[in-house]
């Protein structure tokens, strides 16, 4: 896979633009910031961005048997049925920036093969990664694939942003275990409450993960792909080929909270030069987030005390976006006002 350094050239067009648009220099911050991403990713100067698409990869987590979540496994698939019906947060926020939500189906633990959503289902939800491996590297891999394969259908209907989205009970298990293997932080800073466990519960999370990570011998010369497979998740390896090929086919995908962020650090582990592609929405409640957004050296668009996921931080950071793409099509500049 090839992904492209930004154009300088491209860029620096695009930084005089800004610098020529009527107001005062740098008078909107990090839209323009913003503004010159979009730029470097597209390699336009004057990037469009519209018809965004909603990629929601579910799958379940057999580290849920562990007690790690405070809600049953079951209700992975209820909620897969719920984006179908359109009642899921993600599906009103989706509905308010005109995008089209597509769930995929990696790994849900239930027979939803009815269901009118992408069917790549792998396994059935990921094997317990306190006693063994989540899967095979090999499982990893086409999970990764099937994320870079749909984004890629999704970029040729023309769709010009992807958002990051995942269903998942006990997703949050697993993103905290694959960013404290891979950015060494310690367990208990990257470990949170996920969909809302005590203190008490949290401290039992944070051993269970500590186990697991010392059960399935995970250490920092181990490939990432190697550490995706041992305590990963499914649709989380599908979140990382999603960031992959958008950055490969040159458009933006906007990356949501703890989990989604844990899958652009999975994509950055198998891909540097995907770094200055990647845009996060929002910065989750999660504990282990601000610890993420801080080791990847990026500034998340918003701050909304959000921890859900499906995609909603990032579908409400979207309009940002849009911003950012229209000031630099639409402004006058100083030129134009006679200047
Ligand atoms: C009704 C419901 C809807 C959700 N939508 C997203 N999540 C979020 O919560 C889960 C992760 O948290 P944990 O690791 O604590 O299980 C994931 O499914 C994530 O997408 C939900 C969770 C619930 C309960
Ligand atoms: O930030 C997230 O992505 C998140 C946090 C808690 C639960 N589910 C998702």
């Amino acid at each position: 896979m090839k992904i492209k350094p930004f154009n300088d050239e491209v860029i620096a067009e695009t930084t005089a633009h800004l610098n020529q648009l009527a107001k005062p220099l740098g008078s909107l911050g990090r839209v323009e910031k913003l503004a010159i991403q979009l730029a470097g990713i597209t390699e336009e100067a004057k990037p469009v961005i519209e018809k965004p698409a909603i990629l929601v990869a579910a799958a379940d987590h057999g580290i849920v048997a562990e007690g790690v979540s405070a809600y049953p496994k079951e209700v992975t698939a209820l909620m897969v049925e719920n984006f179908v019906r359109g009642g899921a947060a993600i599906n009103v926020f989706a509905n308010q920036i005109g995008a089209e939500v597509a769930v995929i189906d990696v790994g849900v633990n239930a027979d939803i093969s009815t269901q009118p959503i992408i069917h790549e289902k792998l396994r059935w939800g990921t094997r317990n990664f306190l006693h063994e491996d989540a899967m095979t590297e090999e499982e990893a891999l086409t999970a990764l694939t099937v994320g870079r394969e749909v984004a890629g259908t999704y970029i040729e209907k023309g769709h010009r942003l992807l958002i990051t989205g995942e269903m998942g009970i006990g997703n949050t298990s697993a993103s905290s275990a694959l960013v404290a293997a891979l950015t060494e932080e310690p367990v208990e800073k990257v470990v949170g409450a996920g969909t809302g466990l005590t203190e008490q519960e949290r401290q039992k999370k944070i051993k269970v993960i500590k186990q697991a990570l010392e059960n399935r011998k995970v250490n920092s010369n181990m490939s990432p792909l190697s550490v995706l497979a041992k305590v990963g998740g499914i649709e989380i390896a599908t979140l990382a080929g999603i960031i992959l090929e958008g950055a490969a086919r040159q458009t933006p995908v906007l990356i949501d909270g703890f989990i989604s962020s844990a899958a652009a650090l999975v994509a950055l582990k198998l891909e540097p030069a995907v770094h200055p592609y990647l845009i996060i929405a929002h910065q989750s409640v999660e504990v282990g987030h601000e610890r993420l957004l801080k080791y990847l050296n990026i500034e998340p668009i918003l701050q909304l005390n959000l921890r859900l996921g499906e995609g909603t931080g990032a579908a409400l950071a979207y309009p940002i976006v849009e911003a950012a793409s229209r000031m630099l099509r639409e402004m006058a500049t100083f030129e134009d006002l006679g200047l």
